[in-house]
């Protein structure tokens, strides 16, 4: 057994899956034996029964960068000491044989007591992702820290070009479970400090160093804000799209032009722009495109939407898309929830408007729009009047729920 399930278990952590390397076999002895092979070139097998992973010990030999063009050498004669070389870190180049007996030839669980994320040798360099992974690992095993020799080594790998040439799945594969993680800021420390956050997410980069108005942000800088918006999406346990959205909101503060700062006027709409090339660049997931694009459009007037009144609300929720799209709507107001959480001081604060907007939409919902639309085709109303009866009517529930009916002159 190795990998990810032997370091949980000595973590005391649950087990997710177990992965097994195969010592002295060939593939065609897997497949006599009843396992059957996984991917075309692949040398890894699974078990008739258990359907766990069994993966021919191997040697990778790099033939092109970014991973598109691996060749693994498997061969009875390839040793388990010579796979573990080729794993990324050394916490997880840790193996146990059928008697449970531990073989760590590269100082695995030293590093595990020691909360050292360290690479195992330097056919680290083969594989640039390994460097988003060990950022992810930094995420999810919050006290650890980067070995020096490593940051190092990721340096200069950067400086080699070589996480340019990772191809966009593989980042959004690990940007994505590493955004998932309990503390999603740390993976962005680590890929800021070794040099390959400009390379990947330059849009996210530059929010460093940038100034807010100090009045609605004690923390100043946005990069800083952006990493405690991420923390406050794991803190609540967001999906991915929502903290995708966080991620994803304040992109736009980074090109403010330099006379406005520290005010950030449209940094909205430059936002929209920016992720939507970022998303386009990394083959986002359409949902969490969108939910991204709501989010960096909308989070402004969903925070000041306590002072809106009734006619606002309801055009805030259909530019939301909400009433067709509930469940993405509810987690734009997480985000925008996080948003306003993610400054220093303010953590603890309640958000108003993600119930109230929650409110909003029930009562937008419970408007009988078919029975209204019918009623009106026999008052012979066309397309736009039709809608714009429907319209009406939303804003009275909301007035009423708002208890602003008495000024739109009793609710009729
Ligand atoms: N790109 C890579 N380079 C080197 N080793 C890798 C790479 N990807 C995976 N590994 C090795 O394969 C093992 C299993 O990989 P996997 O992606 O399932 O992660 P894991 O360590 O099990 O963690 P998780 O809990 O996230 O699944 C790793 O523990 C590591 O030893």
């Amino acid at each position: 057994m190795v990998g990810g399930a032997v370091r949980d278990r000595l973590l005391g952590l649950p087990v997710q899956d177990r992965d097994w390397v195969v010592v002295g076999a060939t593939p065609e002895a897997m497949l006599a034996a009843g396992y059957t092979a996984v991917g075309k070139d692949f040398p890894v097998f699974l078990h008739p029964k258990t359907h766990e992973e069994y993966a021919l010990a191997r040697t990778e030999r790099k033939t092109a960068r970014g991973y598109h063009g691996f060749e693994f050498r498997t061969a009875p004669d390839v040793t388990l000491e010579q796979d573990l070389q080729r794993r990324d870190l050394t916490i997880n180049a840790i193996a146990e044989d059928e008697t449970g007996r531990l073989v760590d030839p590269y100082g695995g669980v030293q590093d595990l007591q020691a909360k050292v994320l360290r690479h195992v040798s330097d056919a680290f360099v083969e594989d640039p992702v390994r460097i988003l992974r060990l950022a992810r690992f930094a995420a999810r095993f919050v006290d650890f820290s980067v070995a020096a020799e490593t940051l190092m080594l990721m340096r200069h790998m950067v400086e080699q070009g070589e996480v340019d040439a990772l191809v966009p799945e593989r980042v959004w594969q690990e940007l994505s479970r590493g955004l998932m993680e309990a503390r999603p800021s740390r993976m962005f420390e680590v890929l800021r400090s070794c040099g390959a956050l400009v390379r990947i997410l330059p849009e996210v980069d530059r929010l460093w160093g940038v100034p807010q108005r100090a009045e609605y942000h004690p923390e100043v800088d946005t990069g800083m804000h952006l990493m405690m918006v991420l923390d406050m999406s794991a803190r609540l346990q967001a999906n991915l799209p929502t903290r995708f959205a966080c991620l994803c909101h304040d992109l736009g503060k980074g090109t403010t032009p330099e006379e406005l700062l520290p005010r950030h006027l449209g940094h909205e709409a430059r936002s929209v722009d920016l992720l939507r090339e970022l998303c386009q660049r990394l083959r986002v997931p359409n949902d969490c495109r969108e939910l991204a694009e709501v989010v960096a459009r909308e989070h402004g007037n969903i925070h000041r939407s306590g002072d809106m009144r009734a006619a606002a609300l309801v055009r805030l929720l259909e530019r939301c898309d909400g009433l067709r799209k509930p469940s993405r709507f509810a987690d734009a107001l997480l985000a925008c929830e996080c948003d306003a959480r993610g400054r220093l001081g303010l953590e603890h604060d309640a958000y108003a408007p993600r119930p109230r907007l929650l409110r909003v939409l029930q009562a937008v919902q419970s408007v009988p729009t078919a029975e209204l639309a019918e009623a009106a085709v026999a008052r012979g109303l066309k397309g736009p009047q039709i809608a714009q009866v429907i319209h009406q009517a939303r804003v009275e529930a909301v007035a009423t729920l708002m208890g602003e009916a008495q000024e739109l002159g009793g609710g009729s």
